[in-house]
């Protein structure tokens, strides 16, 4: 089933939550909503759902207008953050319970045989006669997507679903929920404001910043061409400079540190960590610098240096050099940048 959103507008008394966004979802699409705090991801998903009024603007099901249609009768599967499991029922009383409840009738039999098919989608079969304090946080959130799977939803809708949990189960639950997504074919919308969740899960990312959107595309697309320094930013540690772009060529402090696309005149520089190299002292290229500390973690060694010269920011700076380079606090040497997402300098 595809979705759009056509302009859609919401407002909490006088704060615009939702300014004008347009959005399609193919059929069978996996797409994350990801922004900060307070950017309009739930409430995007929580109009999708009919859980919320549209102020302005429509939302299509496949090429019915949606807008109106209510909560119970538009074919959505939900599951939250915070596992709405009912505590005083099993697992698989849980899991049923949208089936008992819903239009279509089933028989008892068909009911306890769905309920044994979805345990062994969501991997639990066997543990289907606990109850919700007697599993573990994973499998709760397992045991919320079998319910919402229960009753063939057309489209999913996901909520920050792993969010409560430690990092290590989280990587796992999304690694199968997009097994248990190319198995099912469901379109789904998944909110989340962790990057790496959304780029590791998604077909396509849409970031949000204040209720509208900045960016979407495939994680590819968002991750080599940022639209704007706030998804650079947002999308994973960057060091910022400023300088000036002229005939290809990145200045800073009148430099030449790199080589740049068509920007020409003030811009400001963003290099990831892996993108900012380390020259030890000697040479006379790049920008100086004096390492504070030295992090070394499984991957590499990371580098906290501060660096001098105009066009250079006040904060450390970051960077990532190979496990063999030697080099300790105090160091002095040259930063020099690989490559780097340019922007005209906003003027103040
Ligand atoms: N029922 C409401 N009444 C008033 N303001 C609301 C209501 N629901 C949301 N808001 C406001 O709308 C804005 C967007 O909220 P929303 O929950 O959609 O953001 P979000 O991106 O999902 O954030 P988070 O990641 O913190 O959940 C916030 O400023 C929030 O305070």
């Amino acid at each position: 089933m595809k979705i759009v959103l056509d302009t859609v507008v919401k407002t909490f008394n006088t704060f615009r939550a939702v300014r004008g966004v347009s959005l399609e979802i193919e059929s069978g699409e996996l797409v994350a909503l990801l922004g900060p705090s307070g950017s309009g991801k739930t409430t995007i998903l929580r109009m999708v759902a009919g859980l919320e009024y549209v102020d302005e603007g429509r939302i299509l099901f496949g090429t019915e207008d949606a807008t109106n249609i209510p909560v119970r009768d538009r074919g959505v599967g939900f599951v939250f953050q915070h596992y709405a499991l009912f505590p005083h029922m099993t697992v698989a009383e849980n899991i049923a319970f949208g089936m008992k409840v819903s239009k279509t009738r089933r028989s008892r039999q068909e009911i306890a045989d769905r309920v044994q098919d979805l345990l062994s989608l969501v991997r639990l079969a066997g543990l289907g006669d606990r109850f919700p304090s007697q599993i573990s946080g994973g499998q709760r959130q397992r045991v919320a997507l079998a319910r919402a799977l229960a009753v063939d939803p057309k489209v999913l809708l996901l909520d920050e679903p792993f969010g409560a949990l430690d990092a290590n189960v989280r990587r796992d639950l999304r690694r199968w929920l997009r097994e248990i997504h190319d198995e099912l074919g469901i379109t789904t919308l998944f909110v989340t404001h962790d990057q790496e969740e959304a780029l590791d899960l998604a077909d396509r990312v849409v970031i949000l910043n204040e209720g509208r959107i900045e960016q979407q595309g495939t994680p590819r697309d968002v991750c080599r061409t940022p639209a704007s320094p706030f998804v650079t930013r947002f999308l994973g540690d960057a060091n910022r400079f400023t300088g000036e772009a002229r005939g290809g060529t990145l200045l800073v402090d009148g430099q030449p540190v790199g080589t740049c696309g068509e920007a020409s005149g003030p811009v400001e520089i963003y290099v990831r960590p892996a993108d900012l190299g380390w020259q030890a002292d000697g040479t006379q290229v790049g920008i100086p610098a004096t390492v504070q500390r030295v992090i070394d973690h499984p991957g590499g060694r990371r580098l906290i240096v501060r660096a001098s010269g105009n066009g250079a920011p006040e904060e450390a700076l970051e960077l990532e050099v190979p496990s063999t380079t030697e080099v300790d606090a105090g160091a002095a040497g040259r930063l020099t940048i690989r490559k780097a997402d340019v922007f005209p300098l906003a003027q103040a």
